[in-house]
């Protein structure tokens, strides 16, 4: 893992045309929550297709340490041996979640209503990020948070004794504190109620279900409002892990941008929470085909066909979309330096409690390889060059950040001069077999 002083190595990318097909892996979301419910069932739950990045890595091995047994078995297949809820024990020792604000606001839900301390930190970027949206609404449960100023990590989370259940409405739209605050509300007794005004991803939601949670999602004019009641037993369950369409975003806009290119792209998510890009990229003009749809691992997904598209045209990407799309944005600016005319991206300052300030990563990096950007608090508008437009030639700063990284490899396969990144440490996190995928559609990243 990068981010603990030593010389990072730094990548570059062009491209020729991209052709093949893009088998990318398991989806980060889903995976680690198939670690955190497993532990909490009582027996053993299998998982395929369990993303073996870094982000989920260091969830399977916080998940032992509060007693859980996580085993491997080969690429993707793990088993989780787990207590149950409010079966959690102490660890013995700080849980470092590394990079990743999903494992650790998660697990601090489990560790609210359970009676043990633990201890949470990350590398440089997680314990820049704030927890206090998570931990304020798990002190209504009973719990106890002491961190740094501002509500960062390190910080030690003080179990409930005698939890008591919750109701919330969420002020920022976002599955990592819906979630835990579901988590914590599981060994909670009674209805423990979260309240949405905009949809976020619903993986918990689906997954609680299958574990044989009681809990109910109603559409009023709060929005959703998420009923769970507290201690089920939670039963072990064989679960899928269908592909990551974050990850599938990242060869879906290279084949855009890249002239002459013809990829496939298999199981991309369809669920109305996760595909905001993809229907941002019909809308600019993309030539994606999407092909056999069906449900796989209890997910919508269809095949993707995808070819170069000259002709895309900046759009004002609709507000209310953000969450669905909101790991994206990064590389959607990316596709808007090469459509024509301006994309206007609104509503998106959560991206600047990100891994980084991905606006400001972005606006900085994208002006560096020659393009004009407006940016306010909450909005980033990318000027358009056409295809091929993109001077390029610059070395962006990626600031720890997966996203940021892919982003700019990508927009060196289409760009005049190649791009180079300080650091692709940071990929590992979420696609560790992105640069071999990538170069095996025919691009060219080089270290060093
Ligand atoms: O719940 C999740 O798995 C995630 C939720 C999103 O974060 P927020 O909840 O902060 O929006 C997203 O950015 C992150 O990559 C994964
Ligand atoms: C924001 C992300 O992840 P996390 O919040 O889990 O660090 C991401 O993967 O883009």
């Amino acid at each position: 893992m990068s981010g603990h002083g030593e010389a990072q190595p730094m990548i570059s990318a062009k491209s020729g045309p991209l052709s093949g097909v893009a088998a990318v892996p398991g989806d980060k979301s889903i995976s680690h929550r198939a670690l955190i419910f497993g532990a909490m069932a009582v027996g053993e739950t299998k998982i395929t297709g369990l993303l073996e990045g870094q982000d989920v890595i260091d969830t399977a091995k916080a998940m032992q340490a509060f007693g859980a047994t996580v085993t491997r078995h080969g690429e993707g297949a793990w088993s989780v041996h787990g207590v149950g809820v409010g079966g959690f024990s102490e660890p013995a020792d700080v849980i470092d979640c590394g990079n990743s604000g999903t494992g650790v606001r998660l697990i601090m839900g489990t560790v609210a209503t359970t009676p043990i301390s633990a201890t949470f930190t990350g590398d440089a970027s997680l314990r820049k990020r704030p927890m206090g949206r998570v931990t304020d609404p798990l002190s209504l449960f009973g719990t106890q948070a002491y961190g740094r100023k501002g509500g960062r990590l390190p910080m030690t989370v003080v179990g409930a004794a005698n939890p008591v259940p919750v109701r919330y409405a969420l002020p920022v739209a976002s599955a990592q504190v819906k979630s835990a605050i579901l988590l914590a509300g599981l060994n909670a007794p009674g209805e423990t109620v979260v309240i949405e005004r905009e949809p976020t991803r619903d993986h918990s939601e689906r997954m609680l279900l299958g574990f044989g949670a009681e809990l109910n999602v109603e559409q009023t004019h709060e929005g959703h409002v998420i009923t769970l009641l507290g201690r089920p037993e939670l039963r072990p369950q064989t679960v899928a892990v269908p592909r990551d369409p974050s990850s599938a975003a990242f060869p879906t806009c290279a084949a855009l941008i890249v002239e002459g290119s013809d990829i496939r792209v298999p199981g991309v998510s369809q669920n109305l929470t996760r595909n905001g890009l993809y229907l941002t990229l019909v809308e600019m003009g993309a030539l994606i085909e999407f092909e056999n749809p069906r449900t796989e691992g209890g997910e919508p997904v269809a095949d993707l066909r995808v070819r170069f598209s000259p002709d895309m045209k900046g759009i004002e990407v609709p507000e209310e979309r953000a969450p669905s799309m909101i790991d994206e944005y990064p590389i959607l600016s990316v596709v808007a330096a090469f459509a024509t005319g301006k994309t206007v991206m609104r509503g998106v300052k959560e991206l600047r409690v990100k891994e980084s300030d991905r606006i400001d990563a972005m606006a900085r990096g994208l002006e560096a390889c020659g393009v004009t950007i407006e940016e306010e608090e909450d909005v980033l508008i990318v000027h358009g060059m056409g295809a091929g437009g993109m001077p390029g030639g610059a070395t962006c700063a990626t600031h720890l950040d997966h996203r940021i990284a892919m982003s700019f490899l990508i927009a060196g396969m289409a760009s005049k001069k190649e791009i180079s990144v300080d650091d692709g440490s940071p990929i590992v996190t979420s696609f560790p077999i992105f640069e071999g995928l990538m170069n095996g559609l025919g691009a060219s990243i080089r270290r060093g």
